[in-house]
């Protein structure tokens, strides 16, 4: 069984990590600045408070814990953010990663998992993206993010740090069992906005472009269940600690929806109508991004079991009547 150091373990995707890291018998050390991140949602294992931009403190944490290895989930992740503030998503995205990885080597720490995403391959005309399509990212974050996953091939060439590269699709739904869940603020993710509209915490759901070249005008994404993703990082964690090589897996489902069929879902699960207007495109989205994730399913055995589009509505708005962190 494993220590692992998970920065940003506080936030949405890392909460359920370390929720089934701990299940599957590991310790879960998050490290966090609670910028985006809750207290109240590290329930699994210790916590450690600190910035990734603080190498200094990152060397206290791995001296303190020595950890088998690393979870990197902690980042800047919006994608109309890092249109409007490309300066902070590269320098807090690229120098919060190199100083982990750089902290993780001196500490003979050699294996890290890094959250990367589908938004690094951009628009492709319809292909489905899989881990071999050229990564041709079309904003600051997912510019970002590939950016980091070059930084590990060095560091791996350089110190031999072996890694796992994520590219998660679109993450949505939350645990079932409602201790932990999806809560930004401000929220932007499309499901939970949907929800606050749905019961009324908001006027209406803003669908942002009706006129991409898609069948019913919006935007298509392959929305992949936040348990099924924390089960991947459990099978990364084995992966390496089995001297598994360095690898990159999609992890999506291969299905992709549009906001309009997101929509329609959200009406049939919840059995409520959703206030909506039309509006703009919002800078730096890509029309269609669906993932090809054999390699995850044939390599890693993973299976995405629970991430049929209306099971990861039901999850997530169960958390969204039950589950609320608190400042
Ligand atoms: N949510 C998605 O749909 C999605 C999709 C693809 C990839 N990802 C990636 O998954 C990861 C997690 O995303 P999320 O939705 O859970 O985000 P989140 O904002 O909920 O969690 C991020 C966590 O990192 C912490 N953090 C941020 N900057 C920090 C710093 N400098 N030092 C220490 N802690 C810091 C925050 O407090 C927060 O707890 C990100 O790397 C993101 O790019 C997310
Ligand atoms: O109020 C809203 C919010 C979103 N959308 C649309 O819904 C889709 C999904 O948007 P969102 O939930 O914000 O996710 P993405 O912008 O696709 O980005 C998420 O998914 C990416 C992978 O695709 C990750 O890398 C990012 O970190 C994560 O924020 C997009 O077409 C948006 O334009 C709307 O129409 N209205």
């Amino acid at each position: 069984m494993g220590k692992i150091l998970v920065t940003g373990g506080a936030g949405y995707v890392g909460a359920h990590a370390c929720k089934a890291l701990s299940r599957a018998g590991h310790t879960p050390i998050t490290f966090d600045n609670y910028s985006t991140g809750w207290r109240d949602a590290v329930r699994f294992g210790p916590a450690e408070e600190g910035d990734l931009m603080d190498r200094a403190r990152l060397d206290e944490v791995f001296a303190a814990h020595a950890p088998d290895a690393v979870m990197h989930f902690a980042a800047l992740s919006q994608v109309g953010e890092s249109v409007r503030e490309p300066g902070r998503y590269w320098l807090e995205n690229v120098t919060g990663a190199v100083n982990l990885a750089e902290a993780a080597v001196a500490a003979g720490c050699g294996r890290f998992i890094f959250s990367s995403t589908c938004a690094t391959y951009g628009d492709q005309d319809g292909v489905v993206l899989d881990e071999e399509t050229p990564q041709r990212p079309e904003n600051p974050y997912g510019a970002s993010k590939r950016a980091i996953e070059e930084i590990l091939r060095d560091f791996e060439a350089a110190h031999g740090l072996r890694h796992v590269i994520f590219r998660y699709f679109n993450v949505a739904g939350a645990d079932p069992e409602g201790e932990v869940g999806e809560q930004h603020e401000p929220e932007t993710h499309l499901i939970p906005l949907m929800l606050d509209a749905i019961d009324g915490k908001r006027d209406a759901l803003t669908v942002f472009g009706t006129d991409y070249d898609t069948p019913d005008g919006t935007c298509i994404r392959d929305y992949v269940h936040v348990c099924d993703l924390a089960d991947a990082h459990v099978l990364g964690y084995g992966w390496l600690d089995k001297g598994g090589p360095s690898r990159a897996f999609n992890l999506g489902t291969g299905h992709g929806y549009s906001v309009r069929e997101v929509i329609e879902h959200s009406r049939r699960v919840t059995n409520r109508s959703v206030p909506v207007v039309e509006g703009a495109r919002r800078a730096g989205d890509a029309v269609r991004l669906v993932s090809g994730s054999e390699r995850a399913k044939a390599e890693l055995g993973w299976t995405p079991a629970r991430s049929s589009l209306d099971r990861m509505i039901e999850d997530a708005w169960h958390w969204h009547q039950t589950g609320r962190f608190e400042r």
